[in-house]
């Protein structure tokens, strides 16, 4: 059942209410489309019986008019209620859009990585495909074969039962060619998909390939997996073709049987002669909706298999309603017993932290490569759920904050830095529709990247190119990462390892850049293995195997490890 386990879900009743005021008149318009189905054999009957016995003219003018009545009607009918499901796809696409979106953004966060194999918008794809195609319309032509089967039966009960088994003959070849080619046909997707993977790691990889030597051994991989999947394809279109020829034939068969028995009728007077093309055409007719239904028996169970994915995976993700808003934080930033790990991993990787930091401080996290300084980070900003414990800015924990809201007060510069498709004053002023050139320039000029951006062609209207920030280096990248992060001057500012692609001036507009933004209240929090985090920082925090080891005021850690402390550093002096 298509409905069963999530009866009561919001989708549910959203897709209910789209799906029941289109279902009547659906069925309507296919009963009137069936009926009229009839007008052809008909038509046949009374031209073969009627129209030639009599030799009149008229009334063959007459029927030509009414039969050419009912296949306009029938066509129109016809396209109606495919518009009309059409419709109805594109308002259950639309209504499950969003909540897609909540399973894109949200998913990873709040449980975890997506189970393998499920791709929401391929299967969102899946769902409305079926539902504007054929599928659904076979579906309510086929209960019409009973009223052909009846037809013919009232034309002679020879013509029914010929009818009936030779329905059931062809179910039984589909069936039977279906349950053959489903092996095959999995062997070739699974073969096409570690196609598509070679194909994908080559592409985002082609330089160290080429640079290690080792695009050769792709290409061999490449080679062979392309081989098998012509393999598979060609034992996909054997196993296929031979059922598709045999139902061939055997609709050929059944129509000359049929049209043979029709002759034996009439040889013994048991029919007339409009019986035999009449009893041919209502044949065909009861078959085509039996062999348009199995058709679609697979694309039917792949759009209901996607259907409880997708559900499946929106139950896990409730609608959130954004809490209440708050007045923008201005005072501090409370971390208080925090264990987090990476969503569904049931890993710790940072735990038992404990800090307060008010306007004005700056933080920096040190510790060895996988002690748990970015876990940690992740955990402030609240990329990461928490296990345990509390993140507050001014005395609320992050869940009271709306995440839109909150976003604008948090400057985040992420370890591995994405930069999105889309210009450089998009990027810095995060697609914000109402940013101010002003803002982007301060921004801009405050990660001292201003004269960067304004050398290249576009300007601030450079397009940077895919997701990677494709046509800057790793440390202009790394600066623009910076000015997003400062844009609008937000209050609290996490930076995980901002200077690792820095040269010395870029360093020193970073530490002229904390510098600023303490003296204009903001927290920062800066995460990095070089001494230069150290400069602008009032605490110094060691994590240790995901352990907080050690806090304390800056000078006083630097003489516990034992570092020689770079000097304290003018902010005005920073810049040059
Ligand atoms: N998404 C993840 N899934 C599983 N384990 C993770 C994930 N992210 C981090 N870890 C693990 O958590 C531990 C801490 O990693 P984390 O990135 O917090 O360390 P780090 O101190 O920032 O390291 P580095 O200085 O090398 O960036 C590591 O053992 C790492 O393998």
């Amino acid at each position: 059942m298509l409905f069963s386990q999530d009866k009561l879900s919001p989708e549910i009743s959203g897709m209910l209410s789209i799906a029941l005021p289109v279902l009547w008149p659906v069925m309507i318009f296919s009963a009137v489309f069936n009926v009229l189905l009839l007008s052809g054999s008909f038509f046949m009957l009374l031209v073969y019986d009627d129209v030639l016995a009599s030799r009149s003219g008229a009334t063959l003018a007459g029927l030509l008019l009414m039969v050419t009545v009912a296949y306009l009607f029938q066509g129109s009918i016809d396209l109606i209620r495919s518009r009309v499901l059409l419709h109805a796809g594109a308002k259950a696409d639309q209504r499950l859009c969003s909540r897609l979106y909540d399973i894109i953004s949200r998913y990873e966060r709040e449980v975890g990585p997506l189970p393998s194999g499920s791709a929401p918008v391929r299967d969102l794809d899946l769902v409305r495909s079926y539902i504007i195609g054929t599928g659904p319309l076979a579906l309510l032509d086929l209960p019409y074969v009973v009223l052909f089967l009846a037809i013919l039966m009232l034309f002679h009960w020879a013509l029914g039962v010929a009818t009936l088994a030779g329905v059931l003959v062809i179910v039984t070849l589909m069936l039977v060619g279906d349950r053959r080619t489903r092996q095959p046909a999995l062997r070739a997707a699974a073969i096409a998909g570690s196609r598509f993977t070679i194909a994908e790691d080559v592409r985002r990889n082609s330089e160290v390939l080429r640079v290690l030597g080792m695009s050769g051994r792709w290409r061999a991989s490449w080679a062979a997996v392309s081989l098998n999947l012509i393999a598979a394809h060609d034992e996909l279109a054997d196993v296929s073709g031979r059922t598709q020829v045999v139902g061939k034939a055997f609709r050929l068969f059944l129509q000359s049987f049929v049209l043979a028995i029709g002759a034996f009728l009439v040889i013994d007077n048991d029919a007339t002669g409009g019986v035999i093309i009449a009893g041919s055409i209502l044949s065909a007719r009861a078959l085509m909706p039996v062999e348009q239904a199995i058709a679609q028996w697979k694309p039917m169970i792949e759009a209901g298999q996607a259907w409880r994915r997708l559900m499946s995976l929106l139950g896990k993700i409730k609608p959130a309603e954004p809490p209440m808003p708050l007045p923008r934080p201005s005072r501090s930033l409370e971390v208080q017993e925090v264990v987090c790990g990476p969503p569904g991993r049931q890993k710790i990787t940072a735990t038992g932290v404990s800090f307060r930091l008010s306007a004005g401080q700056a933080l920096a996290v040190i510790g060895h490569s996988g002690s748990g300084k970015s876990s940690l980070i992740r955990a402030i900003t609240g990329a990461w759920p928490l296990l345990r414990g509390a993140v507050r800015l001014d005395g609320a924990s992050l869940e009271q904050w709306d995440p839109e809201h909150l976003g604008r007060d948090i400057g985040y510069v992420p370890q591995a830095i994405e930069l999105f498709e889309g210009t450089i004053a998009d990027n810095i002023a995060r697609f914000d529709p109402e940013a101010t050139s002003e803002k982007v320039i301060a921004a801009a000029k405050a990660a001292d990247v201003h004269d960067i951006i304004v050398s290249l062609a576009e300007g601030y209207g450079f397009v940077l190119g895919g997701a990677n920030g494709g046509g800057l280096s790793g440390g202009q990248k790394q600066r623009i990462a910076l000015a997003r992060a400062l844009y609008d001057d937000p209050f609290l500012i996490v930076l995980d390892e901002p200077n690792s692609n820095l040269d010395a001036a870029g360093e020193n507009a970073l530490l002229a850049a904390i510098a600023a933004a303490k003296e204009r209240g903001a927290i920062v929090v800066i995460v990095g293995h070089r001494p230069a985090v150290f400069a602008q920082a009032d605490h110094i925090l060691i994590m240790a195997d995901g352990h907080m080891l050690q806090m304390g005021e800056r000078a006083e850690m630097l003489k516990r490890i034992n570092f020689a402390p770079p000097p304290q550093r003018a902010p005005e002096h920073l810049g040059e």
